[in-house]
């Protein structure tokens, strides 16, 4: 399995407000090389936090773009995945919706009513007592035939992933623009690190639309 995390920061390192209300850092440029990064995944992975705020649908937009994953053998759409331990994915959120298949990873303190719900819209994964086991969930992904992941967030989710050293790759477009706010959510939230800190190795930089593009290797 090869995981690439993919986001867009302010200049100050913010996913969004402390609204936490979805906000467009990229420009065209980026958000079509999101899309093509999408097109290269097996799957594309959020938190439920994310699914909250923003409802996204993570679907690869160009109709190019599906047609090749088609001739290529794949499904029309990357599957979509979400990380939610106890199943607060709303049912009628665009993420379970039919455009593509979806996978939500669950931990055993998902309520029963809650599980019976989503289990109609997508396939249930079930690693962790309290909190999903990101290592579990991951390798019952991988099971499942999906090797090339991308991660688009957020906050929360991206830490976690650096904690268990899930992470191959990290891509971020900083954008130029300066959000603030101690509880806007930034690239890596959780409890941080205090030792021990993951480090990368830079790929490449490049300016993309008026901000930039940072294509790091996590070692290790
Ligand atoms: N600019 C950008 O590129 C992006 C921006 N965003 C922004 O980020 C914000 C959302 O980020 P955030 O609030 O951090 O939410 P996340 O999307 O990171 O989801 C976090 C939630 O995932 C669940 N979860 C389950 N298991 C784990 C685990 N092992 N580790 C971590 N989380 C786990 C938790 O909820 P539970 O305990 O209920 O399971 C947790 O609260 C929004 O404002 C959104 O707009 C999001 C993506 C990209
Ligand atoms: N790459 C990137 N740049 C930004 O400026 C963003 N705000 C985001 N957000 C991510 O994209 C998701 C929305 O996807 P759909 O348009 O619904 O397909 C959003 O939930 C964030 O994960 N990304």
């Amino acid at each position: 399995m090869h995981v690439v995390v993919n986001a867009a920061t302010s200049a100050d390192g913010k996913l969004s407000s402390r609204r936490r209300e979805q906000i467009a850092i990229s420009g065209e440029k980026d958000f079509a090389r999101v899309d093509r990064l999408r097109a290269d995944s097996d799957a594309v992975v959020v938190g439920v936090g994310t699914v909250l705020a923003d409802d996204p649908s993570l679907t690869v937009k160009d109709e190019q773009l599906c047609e090749r994953r088609r001739e290529q053998g794949d499904p029309e759409q990357p599957a979509r995945i979400v990380v939610d331990s106890t199943g607060r994915t709303p049912t009628d959120a665009a993420i379970v919706d039919d455009a593509a298949s979806t996978y939500v990873c669950l931990s055993e303190a998902a309520p029963v009513d809650r599980r019976m719900d989503l289990a109609d819209r997508a396939e249930l994964v079930t690693a962790g007592e309290d909190r999903v086991d990101l290592l579990r969930a991951f390798a019952a992904l991988e099971a499942a035939g999906l090797e090339r992941i991308m991660v688009e967030g957020g906050g929360e989710l991206i830490f976690s992933l650096f904690e268990a050293g899930l992470v191959d790759e990290l891509r971020v477009f900083v954008g130029p623009t300066v959000i603030g706010g101690r509880d806007a959510p930034t690239l890596a939230d959780g409890d941080g690190f205090v030792a021990e800190f993951p480090t990368l190795t830079l790929e490449s930089l490049e300016r993309v639309d008026d901000g930039a593009l940072l294509i790091w290797r996590a070692d290790g």
